[in-house]
């Protein structure tokens, strides 16, 4: 019997780079990204996770190199159409609403989605139930995170990119983040994460960028240096 070939990856990442402004800001990049698994980027301060993330949300182009999700090309125009309704998209800016309620925040996208009913267990879930009528002006930092976290939940589409989701979020939270990344992975959805404080990820695959310039030598080094020799 002929070997079983494995499944093809949902997204595949093919000697991708990409430019900003004229300048090269990644270099080469490969990943293949099956249902149900894990991708973290680390990488020093503006090394590219952002600008890898955005490429895949189809912000940016890859100036070289393709991004395949089901073998299409996603910067054809057909298939980014199908391929960005498969994505959820949490970055640093919030896109909350203030002088709406914590609940219409939420209830919002998903009516925009076409869906109902998930917004209340998933803003309890993410422990903000009691100020659901609020205003959202009211909420803390990192309430508005928990707030970003329910939205992923509500809407619920397969594939989460997310820009440093634990930033603000206390140990419970980053639990109860580290939780819904299990259980969404749990359902075939996938993660990938970009982010500098750790979170636990069951069998993550890890892409560390490289720096974009080299390290500028620091007091410390030279203090260092100058002990050794
Ligand atoms: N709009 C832009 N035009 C040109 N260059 C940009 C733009 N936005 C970011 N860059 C550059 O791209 C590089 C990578 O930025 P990016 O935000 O992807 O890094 P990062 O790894 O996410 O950084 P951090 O850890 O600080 O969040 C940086 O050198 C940055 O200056």
């Amino acid at each position: 019997m002929a070997p079983r070939k494995p499944p093809f990856p949902r997204l595949l990442l093919d000697n991708v780079s990409c430019m900003r402004n004229a300048q090269q800001i990644l270099r080469h990049c490969n990943a293949s990204v099956h249902d149900g698994s894990a991708l973290v980027l680390t990488g020093t301060n503006g090394s590219g996770k952002t600008t890898f993330l955005r490429m895949l949300a189809g912000f940016s182009k890859p100036s070289a190199g393709q991004i395949l999700w089901n073998g299409h090309n996603i910067t054809d125009s057909g298939v980014f159409h199908q391929y960005k309704l498969q994505l959820n998209w949490l970055s640093l800016k919030d896109a909350i609403k203030d002088k709406f309620t914590v609940l219409d925040n939420v209830q919002w996208f998903e009516v925009l989605e076409g869906k109902m009913g998930k917004s209340l267990p998933a803003l309890e879930l993410m422990g903000l139930g009691r100020l659901v009528n609020e205003k959202a002006r009211l909420l803390s930092m990192g309430q508005r995170k928990r707030l970003q976290l329910a939205r992923l939940l509500a809407i619920d589409r397969p594939i989460w990119l997310l820009d440093e989701p634990s930033v603000a979020l206390d140990d419970d939270g980053v639990q109860l983040l580290e939780h819904i990344i299990a259980e969404h992975r749990k359902k075939g959805g996938i993660v990938i994460v970009a982010t500098h404080l750790p979170i636990e990820i069951e069998d993550a695959m890890v892409l560390r960028l490289p720096p974009r310039f080299q390290r500028r030598m620091t007091l410390v080094d030279m203090l260092d240096r100058a002990e050794i020799s």
